[in-house]
């Protein structure tokens, strides 16, 4: 039965990693099978099986699919082919099952761990003393591959900030750590079920080395610090003594364990309220005004006093308190929250709400924003394109995808210079994704030279799209005019860089999916957009969600409103100021939905750069000035094309 098979068994067994897998292939090529795979959870090591018999561990979850796929099929298949380097797509971030885990029982109130960092199948250089080396690398996990990524990265972060001190690194690392995978998806813990991740998991999170270099805000500690920990442990003032190589007395009154002036905050047996303080110091630019972002823990309120924090060239550091009060009764287990210190530089500020409330203009042409508040992007109301022409073209837009098949795949095309494209669902093998979205986009800016190109059917869709993007123009300049403004620019100054101001329309159609799907079915992935900004038409149909704080939020449908967020371009010309905004869109099973995205974009010989105004020694240029053709080139280059966040890498400083 066995033989010339390849074999599929699911094991309970969790021996010492690798000796299932290499005992149960013993079995398998006895009886003559081909080759093994073992189901087991948790299951992430990768040893391989004696004389090059193929073997390989998945998880319940991967054995399943197989097991499902074989009996789907009379004749199911596998296929080895020799292993490659993936660079650029994301991978599913997991806590390993033997990584150590909080809370910390001897100092509940101290949050262990601090941090996580890579230590799974991590390859390395070794000692030549070391049995399963192979020519000088190896490949092992633990603890102690782990520590030297967050080593190697303190090593860094000394070197360019040499005078801070180990208290203030660890805090650089914790507080900018990765809450999520960068790609948006949420960390598991490893384990039978997977769980989500916590901070008894993780700690502050994934090491994030680039967002440690520029930390902003830290939490401090000195000797004082220290000593106020051993007293609250009992440690009497002679042992405290010899520690500090002088004589040291505890303070008369005991200090507060939740005063640790640590990066985190934990509270073991919280009952009503209590109050703690932490103080930072600012090591970011000096005039620096940060304001406190709170997601209390389920069940509890906090406040934070005094919740704007003003940095100047004397002012450095500043104590806060923190309150929380719980409204829970009994206390059965942790709830995990938030509190973040931010100087919007991030944001997107024209939406500010506290200036439109009190009715400061913007531009001229003053567009009343609802803010979407840290979101790197708004919706516009009050932009003036009439209510008619909203529905005409989203009339058009249905009307299109309505087309026979053979219609709408006239426009199909992989040649990346064509100037109209229609793309249409397909599957990612390797990521095991359907992605349904069936998407025509093309260049509307200078109509003349475009409108030819454009479907002649349905009859409609040639002249709305005119009408459409006329509009939409208008409203775009007057962003990038507040967008420009709110930088400190010239009103004009986004507009002038452009000279000519390209313009591309996606018209989107996002079928429904069958319940059994949901899980594999993608509208559209995570991606940020290459453009200046986006400005996004959407039916009430749910499903565009963005990237906030680490979370994916869903940003409703408000009648009558354009979603305005930001693209790369506007990054490199805000340097940094602005960051592009990470968003997706998730089908449904009850509605297809539909949407009409216009993209601002430069003409291809544009030179695009950080605005000069923008760039000091406080703010070096992070990009280097590059022409828009370059960019187009670069997206299109298989390895960046699905990482949307790489494509910007070609033209970063060295600073960057
Ligand atoms: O259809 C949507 O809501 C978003 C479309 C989008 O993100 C895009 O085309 O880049
Ligand atoms: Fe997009």
């Amino acid at each position: 039965m066995v033989a010339g098979k390849v074999v599929l068994c699911f094991t309970a067994v969790t021996k010492i990693p690798g000796t299932i897998v290499l005992s149960a292939a013993e079995v398998v090529k006895e009886a003559g099978g081909v080759g093994l795979i073992v189901a087991k959870n948790p299951s992430n090591d990768m040893y391989p099986c004696t004389d090059g018999f193929p073997c390989i561990e998945v998880d319940y979850d991967i054995g399943t699919r197989i097991l499902f796929y074989i009996r789907s099929t009379r004749f199911p298949e596998v296929k080895l082919s020799p292993s490659k380097t993936v660079v650029g797509k994301p991978v599913l971030a997991k806590v390993a099952h033997f990584s150590s885990r909080g809370p910390n029982s001897k100092s509940p109130a101290i949050l262990k761990p601090d941090i996580a960092a890579p230590g799974v199948n991590i390859l390395a250089a070794a000692s030549p003393l070391d049995t399963v080396q192979d020519g000088g690398y190896v490949m092992h996990s633990g603890s102690s591959m782990a520590t030297p990524h967050v080593a190697g990265i303190v090593a860094l972060l000394k070197a360019m900030h040499p005078e801070l001190s180990p208290a203030a690194i660890k805090s650089a690392l914790v507080t900018t750590a990765w809450r999520n995978h960068p790609s948006g998806f949420p960390i598991f813990a490893e384990g039978s079920p997977q769980k989500l991740a916590n901070p008894f998991d993780f700690g502050g999170g994934i090491a994030n080395p680039n967002g440690a270099a520029d930390p902003g805000l830290v939490y401090d500690m000195g000797t004082a610090d220290y000593i106020s920990y051993l007293c609250y442990m009992d440690y009497n003032n002679t042992a405290i003594s010899i520690l500090t190589g002088h004589p040291t007395v505890c303070p008369y009154e005991e200090p507060s364990i939740l005063d640790i002036n640590l990066p985190s905050i934990t509270i073991p047996n919280l009952r009503n309220s209590v109050t703690l303080t932490r103080t930072v110091t600012n090591v970011g630019s000096s005039n620096s005004i940060y304001r406190a972002v709170i997601e209390p823990p389920f069940g509890t309120s906090v406040s934070v006093n005094p919740d704007v924090l003003v940095f100047n060239h004397k002012t450095k550091k500043i104590t806060f308190t923190v309150t929380v009060t719980t409204a829970h009764q009994v206390n059965t287990g942790y709830f995990f929250g938030s509190l973040t210190w931010t100087d919007r530089v991030h944001t997107f500020q024209v939406a500010d709400v506290d200036k439109v409330a009190s009715g400061v203009e913007l531009s001229d042409g003053f567009i009343p924003l609802i803010d979407m508040d840290e979101l790197q992007g708004c919706q516009v109301k009050n932009h003036k394109i009439p209510e008619t022409n909203m529905n005409q073209i989203m009339g058009t837009t249905r009307e299109f995808f309505k087309l026979p098949e053979q219609e709408k795949l006239k426009f199909h095309t992989t040649d990346s210079n064509k100037s109209i494209m229609l793309f249409i669902a397909f599957k990612d093998e390797i990521e095991n994704v359907f992605i349904s979205r069936e998407s025509l986009r093309f260049s509307t800016f200078p109509f003349e030279d475009h409108v030819n190109e454009w479907p002649s059917n349905p009859p409609s869709l040639r002249k709305d799209v005119i009408e459409y993007c006329t509009s939409v123009k208008k409203v775009e300049f007057a962003v990038l005019e507040a967008i420009s403004e709110s930088l400190g620019l010239e009103k004009d100054y986004i507009d002038k860089m452009l000279c000519n101001h390209g313009q591309k329309l996606s018209i989107n159609y996002y079928p429904i999916c069958q319940e059994q799907d949901l899980e594999f079915t993608r509208g559209i992935r995570p991606h940020t957009d290459p453009a200046i900004v986006t400005l996004l038409l959407q039916d009430d149909v749910p499903g565009f969600k963005v990237l906030n704080n680490g979370k994916w939020v869903e940003v409703g449908h408000v009648p009558n409103t354009l979603v305005v967020h930001v693209g790369d371009l506007l990054q490199v010309i805000s340097n940094c100021r602005y960051k592009s905004l990470h968003h997706q869109v998730f089908v449904n099973c009850e509605k297809e939905r539909f949407s009409v995205a216009s993209f601002c974009y430069p003409s291809s010989d544009t030179a695009i750069g950080p605005a000069m105004e923008l760039i000091d020694d406080d703010h070096p240029a992070m990009y280097r000035n590059f022409m828009y053709r370059e960019f187009y080139q670069e997206m299109w280059r298989s390895a960046v094309q699905h990482a949307t966040d790489k494509r910007l890498d070609l033209f970063k400083t060295s600073i960057a």
